[in-house]
């Protein structure tokens, strides 16, 4: 299988950088972890920017970095994209000129991506004449990433690309990422510090902690996996990909579907078969050892305990399993002594909340 195989250890002052990480060879992999747990200079590495002694990076089958055999690609010779937190366009060029800068250095039998799909997929057609100066900090970054993107890179490096924005231009370039995301055949190394971004775009994460890749893995595991810190504090939740199954105009609801069951969600306008990535917070979920139809929770779904951890003194965390897919419910001590909750017991989570993240 295509993937991204990276390898860097390497002294930056003080700072011990050890990183070991395998990603898919396309969507998006995010690269999360505190201020200062060295995310950036993996993306430096991962660009030839920094250089590690032993250093090693295979791209989709091609080999970038192999010390142990002398090799190192320089960033030059690099086919990547990097999007930072501030776009850096040229001041004196126009849209469509800025555009066009990496475009036309690249040979066009090496192109990848036209000129128009570009411009399409971050949908910055009305804005080719115009001065970078007059452009909001969202279409800044729309310009960014579609020149990223016109010089063809078998990698994509965005680093906290949305930090500098303001609330509406988040909620603004977000669908664009997320197209990026469905449409893009490479892999893109996403670093964020926010848990709903990643939520939202992600399908693996490498997790970060003081210069080491702690742990990675596909991002459904990961944000369950109570031996991480995700799993744990208020924030802890998991995500489900479902897809419409069907509208019920009577109650103006949709009910989504996924491999352990369906939830149902506020009418939705998109068609059936249109995927819905939802978010389920471990607060929201209780437990129940029957199926209470006098519940005025709507969804329910079955599922078995798979783990149990302390929380704090008076609450646990619950992995459960609902059809291969894991779930997380907090829950207190108190209720696990009294429903007898222990690894395999067949419950029915109550979900009372899900966020839907598109
Ligand atoms: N050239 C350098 N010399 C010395 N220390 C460095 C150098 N570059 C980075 N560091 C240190 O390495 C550590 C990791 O930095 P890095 O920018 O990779 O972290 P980060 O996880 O991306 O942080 P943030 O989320 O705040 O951007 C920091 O403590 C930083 O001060």
């Amino acid at each position: 299988m295509s993937s991204l195989s990276a390898r860097f250890s390497l002294a930056l002052g003080d700072f011990r950088l050890n990183a070991s990480f395998d990603a898919p060879g396309k969507g998006v992999t995010a690269l999360f972890g505190n201020s200062g747990s060295g995310k950036t200079t993996v993306l430096r590495c991962l660009a030839g920017l920094e250089r590690a002694p032993d250093g090693y990076l295979a791209v989709n089958g091609e080999i970038w970095q192999d010390e142990n055999n002398g090799f190192f690609l320089p960033t030059h010779r690099r086919p990547l994209g990097y999007v930072f937190q501030e776009a850096s366009l040229f001041p004196h060029l126009n849209v469509r000129r800025n555009l066009e800068y990496g475009w036309k250095r690249i040979p066009a039998a090496e192109r990848r991506v036209s000129f128009e799909q570009a411009v399409e997929l971050v949908g910055i057609g009305q804005l080719l004449d115009h001065n970078p100066a007059h452009l909001s900090g969202g279409e800044r970054q729309r310009v960014a990433i579609a020149r990223a993107l016109l010089s063809s890179p078998r990698l994509l490096l965005m680093d906290e690309p949305l930090a500098a924005l303001d609330l509406a231009s988040k909620k603004d370039i977000l669908p664009y990422l997320e197209r990026l995301h469905d449409e893009l055949s490479i892999p893109v190394i996403y670093v964020s510090h926010s848990p709903d971004e990643v939520a939202r775009l992600a399908d693996h994460m490498v997790l970060m902690d003081r210069g080491k890749t702690v742990a990675h893995g596909p991002l459904h595991a990961m944000l369950a996996r109570l031996d991480l810190p995700l799993a744990h504090g208020d924030e802890a939740g998991v995500v489900l990909d479902t897809v419409i199954g069907e509208h019920d105009d009577t109650f103006r609801l949709t009910r989504l579907d996924y491999s352990g069951g369906s939830i149902s969600v506020a009418r939705q306008t998109q068609a059936p078969g249109h995927p819905m990535r939802l978010r389920i917070h471990a607060r929201d979920v209780s437990l129940a050892l029957e199926h209470h139809d006098d519940s005025s929770i709507l969804n329910i779904l079955p599922a078995q305990v798979v783990e149990i951890a302390d929380e704090n003194p008076s609450q646990v965390m619950i992995k459960l399993d609902t059809g291969g897919v894991p779930l997380l419910a907090r829950v207190t001590r108190k209720s696990r002594t009294l429903l007898g909750l222990q690894p395999g017991t067949m419950v029915f989570a109550q979900v009372k909340s899900v966020a839907l993240l598109g």
